[in-house]
């Protein structure tokens, strides 16, 4: 068994293995060679040759993408924190397994593989301005739920949610990593007025001044969802793969940073895939260090942000991996 408890997740946090060196070594020397003007296509390069380092292999390809749905129910939705009512997470999952959701036609778009994971969607977790959202047994178990739902033969893992009142958990991870006022870390989620907004500020503060002053970990447990800890566990479980992953919208970065804060480093195999219009997703991912590949507007979850890219990744390494150098079409170098 991969881990038992928190202890034993941080500690295969901790022996995650790196990027491969030589194959970097190898993409770079290859990107130098072919049929362009050095730098030209810009970004896509820097990209190809990440995703390469993680495979180990100089010439990958993305032939099998991954998307993970989680779901799960919050407890402090009881508080007024969403402008939709909890019953709409397991509307959704049966939507995600009728294939209605935006992810899904993302996840076909990109050829990727989809599942879905609903989460104890019966026994929403506590409101954590009351006690911690789970126990150390149930955030282990939504952790492992994230682990296993990683297929060992995916070569690019996207990880998305549901999980109606999750906005507010991930706001109050965030506040409790990085610090800041509530304020700077709510938003309005899936359209909450200014009321809502308030609520969200008070709720967010008051179960930060209850956990605020944990460890990392804790803090995923005390203040997150079950489909916040699943994501978490995927992406470290991608990680010992050495899967490239693509980060999400607002609440899989948050999820992704109890990671980041546990181990730096932790979220080395992670792009992030968009900017959401969350307000807070743009301190989220400057905390993180992370740039993101487009900026559309979307502010929907599901992994639907990250979805929308895996095109764009999978162009990236396959100009590397499949144009010719200038010697073998026999362009002249300049
Ligand atoms: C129909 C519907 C589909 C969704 N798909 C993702 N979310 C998104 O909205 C929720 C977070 O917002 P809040 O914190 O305001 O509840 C999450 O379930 C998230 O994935 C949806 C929300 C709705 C209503
Ligand atoms: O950025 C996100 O992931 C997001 C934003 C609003 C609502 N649900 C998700």
């Amino acid at each position: 068994m991969a881990f038992s408890d928190m202890n034993g997740f941080a500690e295969m946090l901790k022996a995650a293995p790196g990027p491969d060196a030589a194959a970097r070594a190898g993409a770079e020397a290859r990107n130098a060679q072919l049929t362009k003007p050095a730098g030209s296509l810009g970004r896509l390069e820097e990209i190809a040759i990440w995703y390469a380092a993680w495979r180990g292999e100089a010439r990958p390809r993305i032939s099998h993408p991954q998307v993970a749905i989680f779901a799960g129910n919050h407890g402090v939705t009881a508080r007024g924190v969403s402008a939709f009512p909890a019953e709409v997470t397991v509307q959704m999952v049966a939507n995600f397994e009728h294939g209605g959701a935006a992810i899904n036609q993302l996840a076909r778009n990109a050829g990727a593989e989809m599942s879905v994971h609903a989460l104890d969607l019966d026994r929403p977790t506590a409101d954590f301005t009351e006690s911690p959202a789970m126990s150390e047994a149930d955030c282990v178990a939504a952790l492992k739920s994230g682990w296993d739902a990683v297929n060992a033969e995916t070569d690019l893992l996207v990880v998305g949610e549901m999980g109606i009142g999750n906005t507010t958990s991930a706001a109050a991870i965030a506040h409790a990593l990085y610090g800041g006022s509530a304020a700077d870390w709510v938003g309005r989620g899936t359209g909450v007025d200014d009321a809502g907004l308030k609520i969200k500020e008070e709720v967010c503060a008051a179960g930060v001044a209850r956990h605020g002053g944990k460890a990392p970990l804790e803090i995923l447990a005390s203040l997150g969802g079950r489909e916040v800890a699943a994501m978490a566990g995927a992406i470290a479980r991608a990680r010992h793969l050495r899967i490239p992953v693509i980060l999400d919208g607002f609440i899989c970065c948050a999820a992704a940073a109890t990671l980041e804060k546990a181990v730096p480093g932790a979220l080395d195999h992670c792009l992030a895939g968009h900017a959401s219009a969350e307000a807070a997703h743009g301190a989220l991912l400057g905390a993180l260090g992370k740039e993101p590949l487009v900026s559309m507007g979307l502010r929907l979850g599901e992994g639907s942000g990250a979805g929308l890219v895996i095109p764009l990744v999978k162009g990236a390494v396959a100009c590397l991996s499949g144009m010719a150098t200038f010697a073998e079409a026999g362009v002249s170098d300049g």
